[in-house]
């Protein structure tokens, strides 16, 4: 599945610009960033920062007013197919075929893709194992009866599945137990090792100080920092970072005294 029409020097990934408004307020606003080859980035930011906004023009999932992205040089937007292959995608609120068991996903998911019946057997065994989704397979569990932390888990799985050169997860962490946290942790860094990109958002700082190399902040639509984690962090933790970045909130006396009773 290698694509020979990526380039192979600059960065892994390159959001340049990326730009999008809903009704007349800019939810991502000039976004550009530049994930190296090999490096995992964190990309954090309060609710409602504009992360899944920026993740999903980058990837090819909703279209920018302006701004590009590209991955190993090629154009998200002007070559879809191409940039598709190179992409493994976690998308924040994935919608999946809930009457399918995660094996049978996995293999639909391949024959879409093009890869080999025996390749796409193969990975899937894999996958389903290491993800420790292979006993909820052998019992013929279906996606509808799947906890939500098991989503996420058959969610990544195809993301993986045609041996993508960037990855790009929204929240992949969320709802995942600590086992299963290390088991893609140590995923995501050989990933990086042999070479990918790999983007996350996610809100719990430690988790992105724990596995990121580099972060990138966003508030309102824009990026606020962006560089090495001790870049952004400075002398203190990234949370602190964070907080001075976006504004601290906190419950003033007077509120919410209807709960004290
Ligand atoms: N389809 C949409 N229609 C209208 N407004 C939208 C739409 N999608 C996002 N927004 C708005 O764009 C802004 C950015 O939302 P976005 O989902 O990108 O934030 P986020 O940083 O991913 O937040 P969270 O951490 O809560 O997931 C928000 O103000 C949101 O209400």
């Amino acid at each position: 599945m290698e694509d020979t029409t990526a380039d192979t020097i600059g960065p892994g990934f390159e959001l340049a610009g990326l730009t999008k408004s809903f009704n007349g307020r800019p939810a991502a606003d000039a976004v550009t960033l530049a994930v190296p080859r090999g490096c995992l980035m964190g990309l954090v930011g309060p609710n409602g920062a504009g992360k899944t906004t920026s993740l999903s023009m980058a990837v090819g999932l909703l279209r920018p007013d302006a701004g590009t992205a590209r991955v190993l040089g090629v154009d998200v937007w002007e070559r879809p197919e191409d940039a598709k292959r190179l992409l493994g995608v976690l998308p924040d609120g994935l919608a999946l075929p809930e009457r399918l068991t995660g094996g049978e996903l996995l293999t639909y998911w391949g024959q879409l893709r093009g890869i080999d019946r025996e390749i796409v057997r193969a990975r899937t065994v894999e996958l389903l194992r290491v993800l420790e989704l292979d006993e909820a397979e052998k019992a013929g569990t279906l996606l509808i009866e799947y906890s939500t932390g098991m989503r996420k888990k058959i969610g990544l799985a195809t993301a993986l599945l045609h041996a993508p050169k960037v990855l790009v997860l929204d929240e992949p962490y969320e709802a995942v137990d600590p086992v299963s946290a290390r088991v893609l942790t140590a995923i995501l860094r050989r990933f990086a090792a042999a070479g990918g990109s790999v983007v996350i958002s996610s809100h719990v700082m430690p988790l992105v100080e724990q596995v990121c190399e580099r972060v990138a902040v966003i508030a309102d639509g824009k990026v606020r920092a962006d560089g090495t984690l001790a870049e952004v962090s400075g002398a203190g933790s990234l949370e602190d970072a964070f907080v001075t970045l976006v504004g601290q909130r906190s419950v003033a006396e007077e509120e919410l005294t209807w709960l004290d009773s």
